[in-house]
């Protein structure tokens, strides 16, 4: 579980991008944080690993019986948690010159020692948990074609397998899906919610496409200027819900 408490982000230039924010997200929730530009979307995953610090105010996340006071984390606390918590963004951070499998194995490299670190030798436990995350979204058959010979839809799920392959806790994702074309949009946003009802996982994720968000998700956080003006289940919101996250701007969405 995740718990925000009164959270506040102010950036040294004086710009609040989170105000008061209070949020509860529970294991295995399909959440989408949706809002027009500079709502806070990113602030407020970020504060999820640390990536931004916060103002004041308590970001807690909970997980097989472990409690972690996020602002209070540094050095190897913080680094041990970071390991827990899959990071995806609009660029897939592909080796592009290596494999598939290669770059899925990667995220096994920090369980790896010294000497195997040095030489790439992943172990045969690494490798068949590699080929099934592979399976899972369909890419199985791409394992050993180098990944700058996939498609932007095929590398942004390669970039998934990796995720998967680290065995997260939650997966937080700030707009995996703008840098592709609807089509490819919809196939990863399927993959997402495949792996957040198979294997339970918790998913968040930044997102501007709002009929994805709403097709996909389970619930809906909508931001506006650093406040969150809708929480609720995707079944439930309104159109009226979406005029007060994206003003007058929705109707021309
Ligand atoms: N490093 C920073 N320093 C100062 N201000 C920042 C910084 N990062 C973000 N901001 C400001 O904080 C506010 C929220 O930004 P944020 O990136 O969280 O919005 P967003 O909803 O993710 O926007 P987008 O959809 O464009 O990514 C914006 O006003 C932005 O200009």
């Amino acid at each position: 579980m995740i718990t925000f408490k009164k959270v506040n982000k102010v950036w040294p230039n004086g710009k609040s991008a989170l105000k008061d924010i209070n949020l509860k997200i529970n294991d295995g929730e399909f959440v989408a944080i949706v809002g027009l530009s500079g709502a806070g979307k990113t602030t407020l995953l970020k504060t999820i690993n640390k990536m931004v610090s916060i103002s004041s105010g308590e970001v807690i996340v909970e997980f097989d019986n472990q409690k972690f006071e996020i602002n209070s984390l540094k050095g190897k606390k913080l680094r041990n948690y970071r390991k827990y918590i899959g990071l995806m963004s609009q660029e897939y951070n592909n080796i592009e010159s290596q494999t598939t499998i290669k770059n899925v194995l990667n995220a096994r490299v920090s369980k790896l020692n010294f000497f195997r670190t040095l030489f790439g030798i992943f172990s045969d436990s690494d490798r068949i948990t590699a080929l099934n995350n592979l399976n899972k979204i369909n890419l199985l058959e791409s394992a050993y074609t180098r990944v700058e010979n996939l498609s932007g839809g095929q590398q942004q799920r390669v970039a998934l397998a990796r995720t998967l392959t680290q065995e997260p806790k939650l997966i937080i994702a700030d707009e995996p899906v703008s840098a592709l074309d609807p089509i490819l949009a919809n196939q990863v946003m399927q993959d997402f919610k495949k792996i957040n009802k198979e294997d339970k996982i918790t998913i968040i994720i930044n997102i501007h496409h709002i009929d994805l968000a709403l097709k996909h998700a389970d619930r809906i956080i909508g931001l506006k200027d650093g406040l969150i003006v809708f929480d609720g289940s995707t079944k439930n919101i309104k159109n009226k819900d979406l005029k007060i996250i994206y003003g007058n701007s929705y109707e021309n969405l």
